[in-house]
């Protein structure tokens, strides 16, 4: 009963297979391997994108902070939601590599950015000239921190209230494929057509060993991202094998498969805790990421019977009362059964 993070998942069978498949003789490295030029070409393929400009990481919070380098000045403000990701649990990685850009944080329902407070946010800031940060960059996450997804409208829309104040839009996209399968739209529709212009596209929550893909909309800002990858020593010299995880994950749509399963996985463990007597959702389920309120009985139940999940805020206390509900955060991922889903629902029971 393993629901910490999609981040304690192994690796899908097709990718390793696809590693060791790639691990034969000599190949040119830092990225000029021919592995990597077929990825480029199947990504912007993927996104109806055949300008854009595609470049491997090995985690999200690269792929994150390196994004913003490239979107805003170190004087410029970064206008996330109050739950990001980049504000949360990045250890100010984009504030180090945009050399010191200021997260502006913006309140809104289940981690999600809505276009008034946003336009309230930019409008404040830089309202006094040189004396204040300015207007640098809006950042959100699709799908969201609280596990909820952006339409691509509600994407519109704020990417719109950017446009406004001529400010460039990044999406965090660690767990891009689950949002995706629940919209069932194209990745186009949520991304560039809806004024995204840097996409972070993950694999590695998603069955991938440890890859991800930053896609840059305007080939323009291609070369200061490459700059910028190198000097923060995060360009792979032996490439191939970032390369090869992200093939395989596209091939055949495997990145969606596993999404779809991830999913489904949670929408089950959430309709199951909808009925255990004094349980509650506490986020609408999206994605693979399940949020739930439940008694501190039905909490000490599930730990010792082995199941790992992180209580949300992690600083609650399993000791006290037993009816008292604890919010907890439940992740399921690719490799996620029924059983164990099943199983785990019974503990609460
Ligand atoms: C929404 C989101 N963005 C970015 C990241 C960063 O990924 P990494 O831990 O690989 O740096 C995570 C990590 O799980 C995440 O949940
Ligand atoms: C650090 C923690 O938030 C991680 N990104 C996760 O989603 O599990």
């Amino acid at each position: 009963m393993h629901f910490a993070s999609d981040n304690t998942a192994g690796v899908a069978p097709e990718i390793m297979a696809a590693l060791a498949a790639a691990n034969a003789g000599h190949l040119a490295s830092y990225g000029a391997d021919p592995l990597t030029g077929a990825v480029v070409e199947h990504l912007r393929e993927i996104f109806e994108a055949p300008r854009a400009a595609v470049y491997l990481v090995a985690t999200g919070t690269a792929a994150n902070a390196l994004s913003c380098a490239v979107l805003t000045q170190p004087w410029g403000a970064i206008f996330c939601h109050r739950n990001a990701h980049i504000e949360e649990d990045e250890c100010g990685a984009p504030e180090f590599y945009t050399g010191g850009s200021k997260l502006v944080l913006v309140d809104g329902p289940h981690a999600k950015m809505e276009p008034a407070g946003l336009r309230a946010a930019i409008a404040h800031t830089a309202r006094a000239g040189v004396h204040n940060v300015q207007r640098g960059m809006v950042s959100l996450t699709n799908a969201t921190e609280a596990g909820t997804i952006y339409t691509p409208a509600e994407v519109a829309a704020l990417t719109a209230v950017a446009r406004e104040f001529k400010l460039p839009v990044h999406m965090d996209g660690a767990r891009f494929a689950n949002a995706l399968v629940t919209l069932g739209c194209r990745p186009a529709e949520v991304t560039w057509k809806a004024g995204i212009d840097v996409l972070s596209f993950g694999g590695t929550k998603n069955g991938c060993m440890g890859v991800e893909a930053v896609i840059i909309f305007d080939p323009a800002r291609a070369w200061e991202f490459e700059l910028r990858r190198k000097r923060g020593g995060h360009l792979f010299s032996k490439h191939r094998f970032l390369a090869a995880q992200m093939a395989a994950y596209l091939d055949g749509d495997l990145w969606l498969h596993l999404a779809r399963h991830a999913n489904a996985m949670a929408t089950r463990l959430a309709g199951g805790i909808a009925a255990v007597s004094g349980a509650s959702l506490t986020h609408p389920t999206q994605a693979n990421e399940v949020f739930a309120a439940f008694p501190r009985a039905a909490h000490r139940a599930a730990h010792a019977a082995g199941a790992s999940y992180y209580l949300w805020p992690f600083d609650q206390s399993l000791d006290g009362p037993g009816e008292t509900p604890l919010a907890a955060r439940m992740v399921t991922t690719w490799d996620t059964t029924e059983a164990e889903i099943d199983t785990f629902l019974a503990h609460l029971r």
